[in-house]
């Protein structure tokens, strides 16, 4: 299965997976996004991201190796498709966590991806955590929140919407969605739902 997370830049969506991958090791696989963004203090290379230049990027667009990718405040961010399409053939699911241009994109390509959207309580604490977290100028803030106004009216296009008001009521809701859509596959392969219907 095939697990998406978006939300606006700041909303804490990296904070919410890696709580979710404490509680659920080795039963869902990372995808590590490319991008052309320099890496923020901390950040490893083949950890958080995959830090390319834009030529290359360009170069993986064109020769159709992203399965979706979008250009965000002034930089290239995309999936690499082999890496995906490899775990999902060994039947691993598979988690992301992209902005919303590209979610469409895995909407169209991937009709039985789960789409979750993690929202803010408010926009003023929106930007109160991209102030905290200290790694944008404000500048680039106020980018990444005239964009978030734009996305979250994309809301309405995902499966689930969950509010990031304390971290761990928000893990508990991804967690149970998870948990809820893996039943639902699993009973839809055993031809449960089919029988209901008739
Ligand atoms: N529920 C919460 N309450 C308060 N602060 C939070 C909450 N969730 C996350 N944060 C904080 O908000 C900041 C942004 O979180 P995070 O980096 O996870 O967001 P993000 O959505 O992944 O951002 P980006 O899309 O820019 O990578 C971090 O400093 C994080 O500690
Ligand atoms: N369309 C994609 N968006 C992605 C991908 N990887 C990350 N992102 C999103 O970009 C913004 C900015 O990220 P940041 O690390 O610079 O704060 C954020 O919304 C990410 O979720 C991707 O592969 N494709």
């Amino acid at each position: 299965m095939l697990f998406l997370l978006s939300g606006p830049s700041g909303v804490g969506k990296g904070t919410v997976r890696k709580a979710l991958f404490k509680k659920e090791p080795h039963k869902l696989l990372y995808s590590i996004s490319a991008t052309t963004r320099k890496p923020r203090r901390g950040e490893v290379d083949g950890r958080d991201y995959f830090f390319t230049t834009k030529s290359k990027f360009e170069e993986m667009i064109n020769a159709g190796q992203m399965l979706e990718y979008a250009q965000y405040v002034d930089n290239y961010y995309g999936t690499p498709k082999n890496w995906i399409d490899d775990q999902r053939e060994q039947g691993n699911d598979v988690f992301m966590e992209i902005e919303v241009n590209g979610a469409m994109q895995v909407r169209a390509k991937v009709p039985d991806a789960i789409l979750i959207f993690l929202l803010p309580p408010d926009l003023m604490q929106l930007r109160n955590r991209l102030e905290l977290r200290g790694t944008e100028s404000d500048e680039v803030i106020d980018e990444r929140l005239k964009t978030a106004r734009q996305e979250i009216l994309m809301m309405t296009n995902y499966d689930y919407a969950v509010v990031n008001d304390k971290v761990d009521r928000a893990v508990k809701k991804v967690q149970t969605i998870i948990d809820a859509e893996r039943l639902k596959a699993k009973r839809l392969a055993n031809g449960y739902m089919k029988i209901l219907e008739v």
